[in-house]
């Protein structure tokens, strides 16, 4: 038997089910719990947005997470590299703990490239349905490269950095995500777009 990774289940572990529910938390909370992932290309906007929605989630006393692939990859994910196979075990980790915080009943706010549609949809399965939101932060490659706020670009085009996403890595983008964002417009319109999201999909109230 293997779980939705493909990794084996043991079949001598058993869930427990605990008296505080998922709902019980939601009621304290006076909110949903749900994930918000954005995806797209490093320097797309991903970390400036997740960060503006927080701020503005934060003033209005909703209870959030913030898990940004860089600052992951320094714990958590440390022992990752860039390679097919350790950004799908680092997509899954990170995964798992959002399925955890969204039980926990907070909004998480995560923000990694997320470069392959088959960990996006792993992910979506892991949660209840509803509850994960796929934001496409749309930003083509040459503006993204033009900001290159980290130097990352530069170096992958002078052969400096492999599996560089864009470069000589690929990023699959969504097909049909639950927003799609240009990423060249102001952030606060955008940060107003993804507050109106929550609002539609009922998992905060205006
Ligand atoms: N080879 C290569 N390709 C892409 N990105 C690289 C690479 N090496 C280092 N970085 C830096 O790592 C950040 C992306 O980490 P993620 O965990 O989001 O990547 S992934 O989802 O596992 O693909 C990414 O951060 P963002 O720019 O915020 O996206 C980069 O700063
Ligand atoms: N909507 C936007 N318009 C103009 N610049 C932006 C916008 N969003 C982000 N930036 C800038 O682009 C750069 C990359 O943004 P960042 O959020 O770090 O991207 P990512 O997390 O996707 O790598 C930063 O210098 C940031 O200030």
């Amino acid at each position: 038997m293997a779980d939705a990774a493909g990794l084996p289940l043991n079949e001598n572990v058993v869930w427990h089910p605990h008296p505080v529910t998922r709902q019980d938390r939601e009621a304290l909370h006076k909110h949903q719990g749900a994930v918000l992932w954005f995806t797209g290309l490093s320097g797309s906007g991903k970390s400036t947005l997740a960060g503006a929605l927080e701020q503005a989630l934060h003033q209005r006393g909703v209870s959030t997470y913030l898990l940004d692939g860089d600052n992951v990859r320094h714990g958590l994910c440390r022992d990752l590299g860039f390679g097919d196979d350790d950004r799908r075990e680092n997509i899954r980790r990170v995964g798992e703990v959002a399925r955890l915080m969204v039980d926990a009943g907070l909004i998480v706010l995560t923000a990694f490239i997320s470069p392959h549609r088959a960990e996006r949809q792993l992910v979506r399965d892991m949660l209840p349905a509803g509850r994960f939101i796929e934001v496409f932060v749309d930003t083509p490659l040459a503006v993204c490269e033009a900001r290159d706020p980290k130097g990352l670009y530069q170096k992958a085009r002078a052969g400096e950095l492999r599996n560089f996403t864009g470069i000589d890595a690929v990023y699959e983008a969504p097909q049909r995500p639950d927003l799609h964002l240009d990423g060249e417009q102001l952030v606060t319109n955008l940060t107003g777009r993804l507050l109106d999201l929550l609002d539609e999909h009922v998992i905060i109230e205006s």
